[in-house]
């Protein structure tokens, strides 16, 4: 029995793989009946435990290759655990359950039922639901034609319509659901939010952390098949971004931080979370090492570091150095990479103000950019510099640091454009009297 309103839970689960680093070694193996071992073992999930109370949203996140997928199989029992214990109160669908269940042969009406009904539900409760599974999936005709005809884009449609239908305890929700147009995508994340309304309880496993910031109660980071953290979503989304694959769970950092010479300008107070950045940066170094950066932090306008921030926002980019030789043509700069690695935008300080900095080795150095995030919803990977400020284009580079953080832009419910970026527009229209209904009329984008 399952205490109070716990629906799910998952205690030790363990997931062993065989790998064989060749692939007639399996055939071996399998002809000596064993005795002959050519395979080593791989522990994809390590004593996982948690569990999900009635109503609750929990989301499980992790960097690629932590056992997400994995997981996601046992929970829709794809897979076996090789051991653990999963127990479930009440009736829980997967998508991935439901996708994998369909035959390639069948129409999209005859998987409909037959996967239905091996999920435990009957014809007429199936029947009764029809118009409405008919309805969502907004796939007309195509529902008499083999699903081995279908886009993938179908494919999903058809699951998630079933799945939105029917009516279980616990929902396990994955990546499948980011498949589809951008409309259909809408129509599943507006059902989530419905699901939550209701009390449904909710699993969560994917990659999409404004999702997880947006449904879920609580989130569980996986990493290296391990439960290394949980917490509140924001909490967790933040130590997703800044730990980049490494250093969860409290590891300690590895690497010492450059000592800072006493003769600094007084009163600098570098903060911890602006070092980390830069000793977990993936990214490329480059420089002569005459300036070296120390730190990095966008913070919002209460001062707190900031791992995301909606289009419009300002933030404050702070990059501190330390000066190990004079220079007497310093810049600060920076710049922000979309995930196909284009640069959306990149400043320097002397662009901005035609300043020439000098600097006396050993200073401590903060600069700063306000910076207005004028830039469409998604990932963005920033570097952060320091070099010389002869011309606009730095000839000598001091210290640069590719991929010291991400910053993850959302978008504002008051504010809507497509592109790249945002550029403040307004709107007029003018007509003559006689014409009725047109009037003069301007329109700007203002916070309602
Ligand atoms: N069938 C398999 N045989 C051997 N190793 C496997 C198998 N499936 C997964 N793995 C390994 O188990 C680990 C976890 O994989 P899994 O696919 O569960 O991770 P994930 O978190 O879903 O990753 P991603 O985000 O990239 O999809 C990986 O190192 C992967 O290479």
């Amino acid at each position: 029995m399952l205490k109070n309103n716990i629906v799910v839970d998952i205690k030790e689960l363990s997931k062993k793989y065989k790998i064989y680093a060749k692939p007639h070694h399996r055939l071996l193996e399998w002809i000596t009946l064993g005795n002959l071992k050519k395979h080593t073992d791989f522990w994809a999930l390590r004593d996982v435990s948690f569990s999900v109370s009635e109503g609750e949203c929990i989301g499980i996140i992790g960097h690629n290759g932590a056992g997400k997928s994995t997981l996601l199989k046992i929970l829709s029992k794809a897979l076996y655990p090789s051991h653990g214990s999963m127990k479930v109160k009440g009736n829980m669908v997967s998508l991935l359950e439901l996708g994998t269940g369909f035959n390639p042969e069948l129409t999209g009406l005859q998987n409909i039922f037959t996967s239905g009904k091996l999920l435990g539900f009957s014809d007429e409760y199936l029947n009764a639901k029809l118009t409405s599974i008919l309805e969502f999936s907004e796939l007309g005709d195509f529902i008499h034609q083999p699903v081995k005809s279908y886009s993938s884009g179908m494919y999903v449609r058809l699951a998630f319509s079933l799945y939105a239908s029917l009516d279980p305890d616990i929902y396990v929700v994955d990546e499948a659901l980011s498949v589809g147009d951008i409309f259909f995508q809408q129509k599943c994340f507006d059902f989530l939010q419905k699901l939550k309304a209701n009390g449904a309880a909710i699993i969560l496993v994917t990659h999409d952390m404004q999702s997880v910031k947006k449904y879920c109660d609580r989130v569980i980071i996986l990493n290296n098949g391990k439960v290394t953290n949980e917490g509140s979503p924001l909490e967790m989304v933040n130590l997703f971004y800044s730990s980049n694959g490494k250093n969860l769970a409290g590891q300690q950092l590895e690497g010492e931080l450059i000592e800072i010479s006493s003769n600094g300008i007084v009163g600098i107070d570098i903060p911890e979370e602006s070092k980390h950045n830069i000793q977990n940066a993936v990214g490329i170094r480059r420089g002569d090492g005459k300036v070296r950066i120390i730190g990095a932090i966008f913070c919002d306008s209460d001062g707190k570091e900031a791992r995301t921030a909606n289009t419009g926002d300002n933030l404050t980019l702070s990059i501190y150095s330390e000066i190990i030789e004079n220079v007497d043509d310093l810049a600060f700069t920076f710049q922000m990479s979309d995930r196909h690695n284009t640069v959306v935008f990149g400043q320097n300080s002397y662009m901005i103000n035609k300043n020439i900095l000098s600097a006396r080795k050993g200073n401590i150095i903060k600069a700063s950019f306000k910076i207005e995030m004028n830039l469409f919803q998604g990932l963005y990977t920033v570097m952060v510099g320091a070099t010389d400020c002869q011309t606009e284009v730095s000839n000598k580079i001091y210290d640069t640091i590719e991929g010291c953080m991400t910053l993850e832009i959302m978008k504002p419910e008051w504010r809507s454009f497509h592109g790249v970026a945002f550029m403040k527009s307004t709107f007029e229209i003018e007509g003559t009297n006689r014409t009725e209904g047109i009037h003069r009329n301007e329109v700007k984008y203002a916070r309602q």
